[in-house]
């Protein structure tokens, strides 16, 4: 499917989508602890369903009501558990490969074409170091896990996903040894780490941080029931600001902002650093688009997801925009740094592909044009705000929203976008 964008002026309030990270992490720990474990206000979107399937694959018996998720009865580690199908999600894939390896039974993860192509053998090496066998064609899914992991030292790089240190924390506690975990290199996405060990501790286990973002301490222990509400979420949070900087006069945005650590926060103060004002309540975030944006370098190191709302707001720069540190995403849903460059330069944008990012700058020839998101929700949802600016263009796979903001376009068009889909 392909969607018509024209150019659009957006205005008046939107409820911020609740977050996918957080409602990924809430109800693995709570299909970990049972016991009425509850998660309130989930983020329902193709991804997190993902996670609540592979759960119930794992054991977990869970109700569902509107936003929330009760998990009765937990994960049963002696189950035989079918092939799991994490469709298009990378997060789910990479903690339920580290849950799958509390199994004494051999489980097959897969997903969909993208994630296909995603890596997992530095988590399947950690793993094996501890006494799964782990199968694969060349890294990637599918993959084959027999447990069960022992526990005790670990190495792992940090330089491709925070995901697979992510896996090994949440799995660590349920191991005979406990896990003494080292991580070797730089750690990229710190943040997503610092969720997890949060959401950890809200479900009553113990993250012994020896060195931070390089060795942690996790001893035997259970999971204890617990409630956990999820907050906003500051990537899909960044499209809309990103929306009102390039098309609107003045958006509010509402929800629950909370004070669970987000990388994605720092989008804030990168608009600031443009040039942009922002003012944030409890929970309540007001933004004025202004007339021009200064420009600037940036470091994503810590938050890659930020890099196609940051990518496109060269539109309305009076100075080129520096994207640095973030080679880690060419490893998402596609190589966003390949389709970015590859795609904005089609509407006029001057381009410099760089191995760890892009420097981008307006030029005086916008123009609109096919833009081809590859089935990427967040290049998806950057592409249809960059059109919303320039006007005439199309773009490619309106459905990937379903995977983190289902009613990205319904909420556009409330405002007063105009995207139509064929
Ligand atoms: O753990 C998580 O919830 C995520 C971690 C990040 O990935 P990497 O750690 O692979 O960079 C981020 O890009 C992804 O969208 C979600
Ligand atoms: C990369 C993303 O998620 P995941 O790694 O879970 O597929 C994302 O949402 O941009």
């Amino acid at each position: 499917m392909k969607c018509k964008v024209e150019k659009s002026k957006i205005s008046g309030q939107i409820v911020c989508p609740a977050n996918k990270s957080y409602t990924h992490r809430a109800i693995f720990l709570a299909s970990l602890a049972g016991n009425n474990s509850k998660v309130e206000n989930i983020l329902h979107s193709a991804d997190t369903i993902a996670t609540i399937e592979a759960c119930k694959k794992f054991g977990a018996e869970m109700e569902i009501e509107d936003s929330s998720i009760i998990v009765k009865n937990p994960i049963k580690f002696d189950k035989i558990v079918p092939e799991i199908n994490t469709e298009n999600s990378g997060t789910t894939i990479r903690i339920a490969s580290g849950i799958a390896s509390l199994f004494s039974e051999e489980i097959t993860l897969t997903g969909d074409s993208s994630l296909q192509k995603r890596p997992m053998q530095p988590l399947l090496d950690a793993l094996s170091s501890i006494g799964a066998q782990c199968t694969s064609t060349d890294g990637k899914p599918p993959i084959k896990i027999k447990g069960k992991i022992s526990g005790g030292d670990v190495k792992i790089p940090g330089n491709f996903s925070s995901q697979f240190i992510s896996a090994l924390l949440i799995s660590a506690p349920l191991t005979e040894k406990g896990i003494n975990l080292t991580i070797e290199g730089n750690l990229v996405s710190k943040p997503y780490l610092d969720a997890t060990i949060a959401t950890m501790r809200k479900f009553g286990v113990t993250v012994q941080t020896l060195i931070p973002y390089k060795r942690y301490n996790i001893p035997p222990q259970i999971y204890k029931e617990a409630t956990f509400t999820i907050p906003i979420d500051f990537s899909s949070l960044a499209l809309l600001l990103s929306a009102t900087v390039l098309n609107g006069d003045e958006i509010t945005v509402k929800g629950n902002i909370g004070n669970l650590p987000q990388g994605d926060e720092v989008f804030i103060d990168i608009l600031e650093q443009l040039g942009v004002t922002i003012v944030i309540n409890d929970e309540e975030i007001k933004i004025k688009s202004p007339e021009k944006l200064t420009g600037g370098k940036f470091d994503l190191s810590n938050s890659p997801d930020l890099l196609p709302p940051l990518a496109i707001l060269a539109l309305k720069s009076s100075a080129p925009i520096e994207i640095v540190n973030v080679k880690h995403a060419r490893l998402k849903e596609t190589d966003r740094i390949a389709i970015i460059s590859r795609e904005l330069v089609k509407i006029g944008i001057k381009i410099e592909e760089k191995d760890d990012g892009l420097i981008l700058e307006d030029s005086e020839n916008l123009k609109g044009a096919e833009l081809n998101s590859e089935n990427d929700h967040r290049l998806f949802m950057s592409f249809c705000i960059a059109g919303m600016y320039v006007g005439d263009c199309t773009v490619t796979d309106p459905e990937s929203v379903n995977v983190s903001f289902p009613n990205f376009i319904e909420e556009m068009n409330r405002l007063g976008a105009k995207i139509q889909v064929n």
